[in-house]
């Protein structure tokens, strides 16, 4: 067979539409015309896609490269921070992350390596971060930094420390004042087996929703009921070379790199251990490339699998033998004993959470099949599966079997871990998304476009439910998956979900064609009470976590007060805000000011 194709682009749904016309659909056609379920047709296109990849010249096509240190590149990256730290630019931010792409190119021990952590000390000088500029120091020196530049360093670090002991004497009294940071409680007593869960809360089952939660009691704006954890979680590419790829924390001035590949920076040593031995060691090989080739799904779902193989000890058998002896209907996550949980509960959770497995069309499932036997080879190939699985059919066929189910699972079940991005000088923020995550419980929340709660990632990565309208007692809690009527308009929002999540959405905003924001605005008259908002919102801009409590209560009370006026401006505006104070409060808020500094 010989196979054509268009222009690939390194993107695996376009290789794949290439290949729909000429080959996949005829091929998989024959084998599967009499199925008449979705299971049976998606185990006909695992079994055969296999031989497709097989005979596709996917490498070429996708441009796909190994990811070796380079240190012709690292030398480039550094220039490139160079130029961006010239008085004349003063971009310290861009800087810094091109030293920190230059020191995952450059090889451990080398000068290439040693130059950028040097380079990365001058900026930390400059910006006054004096600690982090004896770490990189030390970070240099380890890495062999050349003796001829020596003199260099040791005046900078002198430099350093004279200017930390003037601002640790000055900062003494401030010290003893910092303020502790109040911990997120639920607002009403926890389920027994539950102590994420309000225990108000229950878990319903319909034909039209599926799952879905329901509460037993009137709840009131500002409430919150549930505070989960995730099973799995994935730094977006963006924050590569800014944030801990484990911990996630901005720690972008001191990160180290990972040995193997170019993509994981970690703010320690125990986060570069803990990550390799969560998942990294069987995506570390191809991470790059997975990156360049496809959005976040395929990558989350090769992190939920690893993170499942080192739930069961790396034990690959031991995790086929959970599965066959798990009967899925029988787990309901309401039900289980979270308290006593381990984490193979946790992931037999995720496992049954839904897939849509049924709603999807044919091209979609072969589509999801062709990328998890594409991952399957690359893995198999390139990481330590390869070894571990040997030529044992079993282990290679479960491999197989968990990236189509962990494709489908990530999904329609994936939700940003989110942070504000603050801009001082203009006083807006933004709400930006660091990492997607996959949290069990909150995936039992459907969606509305007018949603009554809203998502919050707390600064530890947990993630709190907050009512922001009122709930009554036998309602439904609707979360909102990023499409809402205040930001698109009703037919992107139906086709969005109906694409994405398999549902025809009726809800209220739908029906009654509730307005974007836009429209809002054009209506508005400016009232007394609104402009009183617009000054609020300039003291929200201080992100004061005691002034923003203040504002916090105004906003609970009008918004319960006003609850039957929503969609009005004022309603939908007190809404973002009460989002805004909960964020600066408990969630975690940037001043590095990224935005303005792509
Ligand atoms: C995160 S899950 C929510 C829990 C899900 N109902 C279940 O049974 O596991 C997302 C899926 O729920 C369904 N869903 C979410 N919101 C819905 C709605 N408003 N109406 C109907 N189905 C919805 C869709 O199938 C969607 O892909």
């Amino acid at each position: 067979m010989s196979c054509t194709l268009k222009d690939a682009n390194f993107d695996v749904s376009i290789l794949f539409d290439s290949l729909w016309d000429s080959i996949i659909k005829a091929w998989l056609g024959s084998s599967s015309r009499n199925n008449v379920n979705a299971e049976d047709t998606v185990e006909v296109f695992k079994r055969e896609m296999g031989q497709i990849v097989n005979m596709v010249p996917y490498r070429d096509f996708l441009k796909l490269r190994n990811d070796p240190k380079d240190p012709a590149k690292a030398i480039k990256m550094r220039h490139k921070g160079n130029d961006m730290f010239h008085p004349h630019v003063k971009r310290y931010i861009q800087a810094i992350k091109f030293y920190n792409e230059s020191i995952t190119y450059a090889t451990r021990g080398s000068e290439e390596r040693a130059l950028a952590y040097a380079n990365r000390s001058i900026i930390c000088l400059e910006l006054q971060r004096y600690e982090d500029c004896l770490a990189n120091i030390r970070l240099a020196r380890a890495s062999n930094y050349p003796e001829r530049l020596a003199a260099k360093l040791e005046k900078r670090e002198l430099d350093a420390k004279q200017a930390l002991a003037a601002k640790n004497s000055n900062n003494d009294a401030a010290k003893h004042t910092k303020r502790e940071r109040k911990r997120l409680e639920l607002s009403y007593p926890a389920h027994k087996n539950m102590p994420q869960v309000a225990n108000c809360l229950e878990l319903q089952k319909n034909e039209k929703f599926g799952r879905h939660v329901v509460t037993n009691r009137l709840l009131k704006v500002g409430d919150v009921v549930m505070i989960d954890k995730p099973f799995v979680t994935l730094l977006a590419d963006k924050y590569r070379y800014v944030r801990c790829a484990y911990c996630y924390h901005e720690t972008l001035f001191t990160l180290i790199p990972c040995e193997g590949c170019t993509v994981a920076m970690y703010c320690s040593d125990e986060c570069l251990s803990k990550a390799h031995q969560q998942y990294h060691r069987y995506e570390c090989g191809i991470i790059r490339e997975l990156w360049k080739i496809s959005g976040d799904i395929p990558v989350i779902a090769l992190r939920s699998v690893a993170v499942a193989i080192a739930t069961f000890d790396h034990d690959l058998l031991a995790l086929e033998k959970h599965l066959a002896d798990l009967d899925e209907s029988s787990v309901n996550l309401f039900a289980m004993d979270w308290k006593s949980a381990t984490t193979k509960d946790t992931f037999s959770a995720v496992h049954v959470l839904s897939t849509n497995q049924q709603l999807q069309r044919r091209r979609e499932q072969a589509y999801l099949v062709f990328f998890a036997a594409l991952l399957h080879k690359l893995v198999l190939e390139r990481t330590e599966l390869g070894s571990i699985c040997g030529t044992n059919l079993t282990k290679k066929r479960l491999l197989l079997d968990l990236f189509v189910r962990y494709m489908q699972i990530m999904q329609c079940n994936n939700q940003w871990l989110t942070f504000l991005d603050h801009v001082p000088e203009n006083m807006i923020s933004d709400n930006e998304g660091y990492a997607k995550g996959c949290f069990p419980l909150i995936s039992m929340l459907n969606h509305s476009c007018a949603s009554n709660v809203k998502r919050i990632t707390l600064r530890d990565g947990r993630c709190a439910v907050l009512v922001t309208r009122p709930i009554a007692a036998g309602s439904q809690l609707f979360d909102n998956y990023e499409i809402h009527h205040l930001k698109h308009e009703r037919d992107e929002r139906q086709n969005a979900l109906q694409k994405k999540y398999h549902f025809r959405c009726d809800c209220e905003a739908c029906l009654f064609d509730y307005p974007e924001v836009e429209d809002l605005l054009e209506d508005t008259v400016p009232t007394t009470r609104l402009l009183y908002y617009n000054d609020v919102l300039k003291h929200l801009g201080s992100h004061d976590p005691e002034k923003v409590k203040q504002f916090m209560v105004t906003y609970q009370v009008r918004l319960t007060e006003m609850a039957d006026n929503y969609p009005d401006i004022e309603t939908c505006s007190c809404q973002v805000e009460l989002e805004r104070c909960f964020q600066i409060i408990y969630g975690y808020v940037s001043k590095l000011n990224l935005r303005c500094q792509q």
